[in-house]
């Protein structure tokens, strides 16, 4: 079974002390990133964030520690060898602008001597999986593409040998905030058809919180104040330190970054349109408020129907009701259910998940519900380790 154990990065007592530098950029750090994850490095500038990506790829050599990439040394490794294993990606995307996009993106598979139609195959295909058309983009040069389009093109090149190690220096950092939501929701989605172990690292709090499964917040010398989840750090920051890191406007992180697939949700009568308005009446009544779902015959949210819009009928209850407008996705976060439900006439959403199908609804309660619950819990959690 591959529990990623093998593909798992670990650093043991490291530290890396420039020449003629009084202390150490990294001090004696000793973390693992779990093979398949997430890991993001979040410090200040100077912490020693972009020295730990060095050290992982070996541009530069410990003073003194361990570092284990997928089960094997790197220290005893060929560098050149060990960055087949490892995809970098730095600000700016660090590509070669006399070179174009598919020489930049085909560089590492050239290096290893793959004959030319492979390399044009991969070639092709690493630049539709990052979303962006082969026939268009192939032939430009960096200076023809966007800030967004270049950071794509890095990421292909990072994983054209398909490495199972990705480093992410400030991928996104200079980029304008909407192309860089684009970039980090296609990281996600990549991520989940790809499985790598990806060490990201940020200034950004916001940006750890999306896209870390766990965070490791450093300070000076890459001393690790915290290594928890997203959630474990919002809820219980571990000092002063991290606590200032994280700043005010907890519970607005809270919503941003948990979705709504991870919350209760309130369960409404369901009906379909041939169902017997009377009998659907019956049942609607009972719930407070009273109203209820109809689906269709996908279980897709078509309207939403209330005790008026049956009052007197006989027969199915047909097209009676109001649109249900648009659901959200069970993926979504919690802010953009309160976002949605702000924006709308009514006080619910329909939460649907995989072919549209409803799950349950969202309203304003379940969101105040859940961020209570969440605080209760980790305060609990606080009380009961006596901290
Ligand atoms: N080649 C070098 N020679 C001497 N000192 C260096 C060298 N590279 C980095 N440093 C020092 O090591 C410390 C850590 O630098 P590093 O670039 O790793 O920090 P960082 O957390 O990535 O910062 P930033 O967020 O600003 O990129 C800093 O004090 C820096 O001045």
């Amino acid at each position: 079974m591959d529990d990623g154990a093998d593909r798992a990065i670990r650093l043991i007592n490291v530290t890396k002390r420039y020449p003629g530098q009084r202390t150490p950029a990294v001090d004696d750090v000793t973390l693992t990133i779990p093979g398949g994850e997430i890991v993001v490095l979040l410090g200040p500038s100077g912490s020693g964030k972009t020295t730990m990506m060095r050290l992982i790829n070996r541009l530069i050599e410990p003073t003194s520690g361990r570092i284990i990439v997928a089960g094997r040394d790197a220290l005893g490794l060929d560098p050149t060898e060990l960055r087949r294993h490892i995809g970098y990606v730095i600000q700016n995307a660090g590509l070669f602008p006399h070179m174009t996009v598919a020489t930049n993106v085909g560089l590492v598979p050239q290096m290893l001597k793959w004959d030319k139609r492979r390399v044009a195959g991969r070639v092709d295909e690493l630049l539709d999986l990052v979303g962006m058309d082969p026939a268009t983009f192939r032939d430009r040069y960096p200076r023809e593409l966007s800030g967004g389009q270049q950071q794509r093109v890095g990421v292909a090149r990072a994983l054209a040998a398909d490495p199972p190690v990705m480093l992410m220096d400030e991928p996104f950092g200079a980029v304008d905030p909407i192309t860089r939501e684009h970039l980090q929701d296609s990281l996600l989605g990549l991520q989940e058809e790809l499985g790598k172990t990806i060490v990201f690292v940020t200034h950004d709090i916001d940006e750890a919180l999306k896209l870390g499964d766990r965070i490791a917040i450093l300070d000076q010398g890459s001393r690790v104040a915290q290594y928890a989840t997203p959630l474990e750090i919002l809820l219980e920051p571990a000092d002063a330190y991290v606590e200032q890191f994280i700043g005010g406007g907890q519970t607005m992180r809270l919503l941003q970054f948990s979705r709504v697939a991870d919350v209760p949700l309130q369960q409404v009568p369901e009906a379909a349109p041939d169902d017997d308005a009377a009998a659907v009446l019956e049942r609607i009544q009972a719930g407070r408020p009273a109203f209820g779902i109809v689906l269709d015959e996908a279980r897709r949210p078509v309207r939403w129907i209330h005790p008026e819009d049956l009052g007197g009928v006989t027969g199915p209850i047909g097209t009676r009701g109001m649109d249900t407008a648009t659901p959200i996705r069970a993926r979504s976060t919690l802010q953009q259910a309160l976002e949605r439900l702000i924006l709308i006439e009514h006080d619910w959403v329909p939460v649907v998940g995989p072919r549209g199908a409803y799950q349950g609804t969202v309203t304003l309660g379940t969101l105040q519900q859940a961020i209570k619950e969440m605080k209760a819990r980790s305060r609990d959690r606080r009380t009961a380790d006596g901290s």
